[in-house]
């Protein structure tokens, strides 16, 4: 997944696996150009279609570009402040003594993703290019976290901004 246009600064992880994936690969890019070039010839393999530019996910400020160049390249999901997200296991307490990379690595069986966060996954299992943002708390990093691991097995790459 890339981001175009955010921020000169890109970052790329590839395999990741963010948040409780270990064993990522970090290398930065100046431009997308130089990412997209790597990726490719480092045979990743690319989400979206061959014609589209970009598989964008939002967890940081809105892309430089404007929303008609945004709606041409992929649709844009809003999470909603009260979509329905089950807390099905409370999340941990910080006062605990639970180490980081358990509060990092929820078990995947503690998550069942809402009906806005399986429309999203569905669209990227599809191979359609999504760009999703929300406010603070609206499941963007656990939906990513379930994206990322729908494709773990798969030889992809994952980039993101470091602005
Ligand atoms: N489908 C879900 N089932 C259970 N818990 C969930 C689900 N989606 C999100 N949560 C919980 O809601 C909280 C907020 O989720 P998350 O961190 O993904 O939000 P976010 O949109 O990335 O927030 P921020 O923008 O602040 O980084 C977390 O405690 C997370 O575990």
């Amino acid at each position: 997944m890339y981001r175009q246009g955010w921020s000169q600064n890109l970052q790329l992880m590839g395999r990741v696996q963010g948040k409780g994936f270990p064993g990522a690969k970090h290398r930065g890019f100046v431009t997308y150009q130089e990412a997209q070039n790597w990726i490719v010839s480092a045979g990743y393999r690319v989400l979206s279609g061959s014609d589209s530019e970009i598989e964008i996910v939002s967890t940081g400020p809105a892309p430089n570009h404007t929303s008609t160049e945004r709606k041409q390249k992929a649709p844009v999901y809003v999470l909603s402040d009260d979509s329905d997200i089950e807390i099905i296991d409370p999340p941990p307490s910080t006062s605990t003594t639970m180490s980081p990379s358990t509060l990092l690595n929820p078990k995947s069986t503690d998550i069942v993703l809402s009906a806005e966060q399986r429309g999203v996954l569905g669209k990227v299992k599809r191979g359609e290019s999504v760009f999703f943002t929300g406010s603070a708390g609206t499941g963007k990093s656990v939906l990513l976290r379930e994206i990322i691991r729908h494709f773990r097995d798969q030889n992809i790459a994952i980039t993101a901004s470091t602005g």
